[in-house]
């Protein structure tokens, strides 16, 4: 963001101002010990409860398996003040000048750095990821904001000149209500992601997180209103299915903003069709890291462990298909065996741990069971694969495995088709360039596609025929909120990130200049 960033970072100072601590909704932070009992709904400026009553969901820590809190799924009284506080909210938002929206934005973003390790805290006890990542998160999520803040001043329409003096112009106009439905992988930054570009172009917003990480989308609602944004402008409603197709179907919600897998992605777009709502979806993949035998060995090495093992393999764009070109496959293999095998595992919580818990333990079981699946299939596990106790007693109920990378995978195995979302690599050889094109566009997904090799020519010609919506040279898994990011094929329909989201959250709306007289032909 390099310019821009210190420009806004300039501007945030002046407007800093000390920032009240947030309401006490823990007793203390580690592996453990944490309560949620405040409510995790927040709309009209507030956190509320829900109106159903009766029936509550539990919500897990995966680092230890206690109940961390209880969820209150919100129906159609909940959602109805939520759209109600964000319908109103988008008519005093949308009239603000983009100058006025950023200056908010900014403070938010602000807030955020201030709150950073409490947010980062959460993220890991709702999550499991590690708090290195989750710091990262917070900081991709703050980034974001930053971003659209600088932008929202710059919407702008274009001046068309026509005969006789007359003239036409476009005014880029926010949509109005935006419902955001988030994945459990990026609980804050999936909420800030699709909040951003949103507030930016002039809507409001209500988010609903997924039910199994419900806890930090709602620091950001209380962090946006901290800033001075009015009362409804970003609501929170959790639950599951029901609450999320309450939203989709709300006559007032005027686009659907979604992140989770392909089935409840082709959901969301039909129930949004009802209603000829835009729709933006960022959905699952299967994507593939192809390695030629001129790579920097190095650099290819971590890029294959970037590409499978962040955030317990729980990444939408991960390089799980590693494609390795075969005179180097051994030596490739070695090496990233040695490594996988010494990431630490254990509480996420610890600043040396590497990898935490997975989501849930269905979530877990479901991992290991590919795992299962690829052995009766002839993938030889040359290592990890396995449930993982770590020694600390209050860790033992947790989530954990070890890592694992599959060899000797072909192209027909299920854990090469299938996305598995854990930390779960599949080698594959190949021999040509031409060959391993062909086999690694071989599939309905295209998020995400990577590259090693020292040949700048082949780098290009490789990426110009993959068929993924973002496609990495000599690197993997770099998400600068600068540059857009979503998917081709059946990963996705619009993007996040970048400039032209602004699209995706705004319409043009036409205005003709009549100069002269009516020329009638009546
Ligand atoms: N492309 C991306 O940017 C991206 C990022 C993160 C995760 N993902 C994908 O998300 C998936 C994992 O996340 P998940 O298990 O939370 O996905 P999911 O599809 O099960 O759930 C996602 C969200 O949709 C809600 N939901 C479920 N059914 C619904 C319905 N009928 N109507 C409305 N809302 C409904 C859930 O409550 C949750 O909030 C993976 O496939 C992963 O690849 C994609």
């Amino acid at each position: 963001m390099g310019d821009t960033r210190s420009m806004l970072r300039g501007l945030t100072v002046v407007l800093r101002r000390p920032h009240a601590a947030p309401p006490a909704a823990v007793r203390c932070v580690s592996s453990g010990t944490v309560d949620i009992t405040v409510p995790l709904n927040f709309w009209a400026g507030k956190r509320r409860t829900s109106h159903e009553k009766g029936h509550k969901e539990n919500v897990y820590e995966p680092a230890t398996g206690r109940v961390l809190c209880h969820l209150e799924p919100c129906g159609a009284v909940d959602i109805n003040q939520a759209v109600n506080a964000a319908k109103s909210a988008f008519g005093h938002w949308s009239k603000m000048s983009g100058m006025e929206r950023m200056k908010i934005m900014i403070e938010a973003a602000h807030i955020i750095e201030s709150r950073r390790e409490e947010i980062a805290e959460m993220e890991v006890v709702n999550n499991g990821k590690s708090i290195t990542e989750a710091r990262l998160d917070v900081d991709s999520g703050r980034l974001c904001i930053e971003y659209y803040a600088g932008l929202a001043s710059t919407l702008a329409g274009q001046h068309v000149q026509l005969p006789g003096g007359s003239f036409a112009y476009t005014r880029r106009e926010p949509l109005g209500v935006c419902v955001g439905i988030g994945a459990w992988n990026y609980p804050f930054q999936i909420a800030s992601w699709k909040s951003a570009p949103a507030l930016a172009c002039g809507n409001s917003m209500v988010f609903k997180p997924s039910p199994v990480t419900p806890v930090t989308a709602v620091l950001l609602a209380e962090i946006y209103a901290q800033a001075g944004a009015p009362d409804g402008l970003f609501n929170v409603v959790q639950g599951s299915q029901e609450t999320g197709s309450l939203l989709c179907h709300h006559p007032d919600v005027a686009k659907v903003s979604f992140t989770g897998s392909v089935p409840t992605g082709k959901k969301i777009m039909e129930m949004a069709s009802r209603g000829v709502k835009p729709v933006t979806l960022e959905l699952g993949g299967k994507s593939p890291l192809l390695i030629f035998q001129d790579s920097d060995l190095e650099n290819a090495v971590r890029g294959a462990l970037m590409a499978n093992f962040l955030s317990q393999g729980q990444v939408c764009s991960n390089g799980t298909r590693v494609f390795v070109q075969r005179d180097i496959l051994s030596e490739f293999v070695e090496e990233v065996v040695k490594r996988t095998q010494s990431i630490e595992i254990g509480d996420p919580l610890l600043e040396t741990t590497r990898m935490g818990a997975l989501v849930s333990k269905p979530h877990l079981e479901k991992v290991l069971s590919f795992v299962e699946q690829a052995k009766k299939e002839g993938a030889s596990v040359l290592c990890g694969g396995e449930p993982f106790v770590p020694s600390d007693p209050k860790l033992k109920g947790g989530y954990y495995m070890t890592p694992c990378v599959l060899g000797d995978c072909t192209d027909e195995m299920t854990c090469v088709k299938e996305e598995i979302f854990g930390p779960v690599m599949s080698v594959l050889s190949f021999e040509t360039e031409e060959e391993v094109l062909h086999r690694a566009n071989n599939t309905t997904l295209g998020l995400a596609a990577g590259v090693f090799t020292r040949d700048v020519r082949r780098a290009h010609r490789v990426v110009e025929h993959l068929k993924a919506g973002s496609c990495f040279i000599n690197n993997y898994n770099i998400t600068p909120v600068e540059v857009p990011f979503g998917g081709f094929k059946m990963s996705g329909i619009g993007r996040e990130n970048g400039q032209v989201t602004i699209e995706h959250y705004s319409q043009l709306k036409t205005v003709f200049v009549e100069m002269g007289d009516v020329d009638s032909l009546f």
